[in-house]
């Protein structure tokens, strides 16, 4: 069994343990304590994974409960469904629920956890690339009517046990939606020199692009497992010294914004409609259309799908809605070069429909031209 890393994060008290390593179910954990676990398992992952899963669930003696696998579960109905089918089964505030799934279902098993008796315990079970981010923070929620996430709690797991054997079977759209938030982490982390941005110079990043240039690329685990951990640890430093997003944290929202509009609208995956905002908080930070461009370039290589785009006015509903307004305008995180800084600076900054109209155009322009449709 190869160990990749093993994290504890350092909050004041009730810290989780993230354990990163291929085959990480077959380690053995103390779950004496719990009276009882059930597992909600993604049914699509579990029809790949089911010989791993069931060893898994026989050894600690789980009970399954499949749910509808991806997003489609995060609704006020199947949050309904299932409060109620755990109470039908007697559910005791020293259970445990064990999320097996992607984003989705972590967030999901989590709202569920944070409501059923007003908190019961819940451990992460990520599948796949972009669990690298949803599962370490204790952001969990379903959707409403009015935009995603916009129903959820904050409720640390008790452990994330992060077994990297499922990532050998996402499929390429998994696989760019989970990268999206690795090159959102490099992004964070930039040590931009001033006068070299307009050519994306970034330690970070140019290691990145120069690792990953087609698809293939993010099939190579060994290569993506570096990256991933690099992921893990950004997310930890931020989340550590912010947890409840009071401050830095509403920086992990990078091209959340129009991202969470476009995935909500499209019904696309995650990090693919993230991959876009971030191209478009660009544009709103002030970055000049040679630099989206070139971002552009290296993307479509890796093989991300261009986004079909409505009118602003479709888009602006639901920016109005986005948590991290606090007045009636749009709250964007942007990132910009200061002056004297040798650092990108990330920052909350609220903008006028006017703005963000103009910049959506831009942006649906160098969208089009790199695509190359007319
Ligand atoms: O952990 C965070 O904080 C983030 O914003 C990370 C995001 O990448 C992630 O998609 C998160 O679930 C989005 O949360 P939301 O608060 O915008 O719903």
């Amino acid at each position: 069994m190869k160990l990749i890393t093993n994290y504890q994060v350092d909050h004041k008290a009730k810290n989780y343990e993230i354990i990163v390593t291929e085959n990480a179910l077959e380690q053995e954990y103390d779950l004496s304590h719990y009276h009882k676990c059930f597992a909600l398992i993604d049914t699509y992952v579990y029809r790949l994974h089911k010989a791993k899963i069931d060893a898994f669930m026989k050894r600690y003696d789980i009970e399954k409960v499949l749910i509808p696998s991806g997003e489609a579960v995060k609704t006020m109905h199947h949050f309904s469904t299932m409060t109620e089918l755990l109470l039908e089964k007697n559910i005791k505030r020293n259970d445990c629920l064990i999320a097996i799934g992607g984003g989705a279902t972590g967030d999901f098993t989590g709202y569920v956890a944070a409501s059923l008796l007003r908190g019961i315990s819940f451990i992460q079970v990520p599948t796949t690339i972009l669990a690298h981010d949803a599962a370490i923070g204790g952001k969990t929620g379903i959707n409403s009517k009015h935009g995603k996430n916009l129903i959820g709690a904050f409720k640390r797991p008790d452990r994330v046990i992060y077994d990297i054997s499922f990532l050998n079977t996402l499929n390429d759209a998994e696989l760019l939606s989970g990268f999206a938030e690795i090159v959102k982490h490099v992004l964070l982390n930039g040590n931009y020199k001033v006068n070299q941005i307009s050519d994306i110079v970034n330690d970070d990043l140019s290691r990145l692009m120069q690792a990953f240039n087609k698809l293939d690329d993010l099939k190579d685990m060994n290569k993506m497992q570096t990256w991933i951990t690099y992921g893990i640890q950004t997310k930890l430093n931020v989340v550590e010294r912010d947890e409840l997003e009071s401050g830095v944290r509403k920086y992990l929202n990078f091209g959340h914004t129009l991202g969470h509009a476009l995935e909500f609208s499209h019904k696309l995956p995650h990090g693919i409609a993230v991959i876009h905002g971030m191209m478009y908080a660009l544009i709103l930070s002030g970055y000049e259309e040679n630099i989206i461009e070139k971002f552009y370039h290296w993307l479509i290589q890796l093989g991300y799908p261009e986004v079909e785009v409505k009118s602003f006015e479709h888009y602006y509903a639901l920016l109005s809605k986005d948590k991290k307004n606090e007045t009636d305008s749009i709250s964007f995180v942007v990132m910009e070069q200061r002056q004297g800084h040798l650092e990108n600076v990330f920052y909350l900054k609220s903008f006028e429909y006017g703005t963000l109209k103009k910049s959506f155009e831009r942006w649906v322009t160098v969208l089009r031209s790199c695509y190359g449709e007319k």
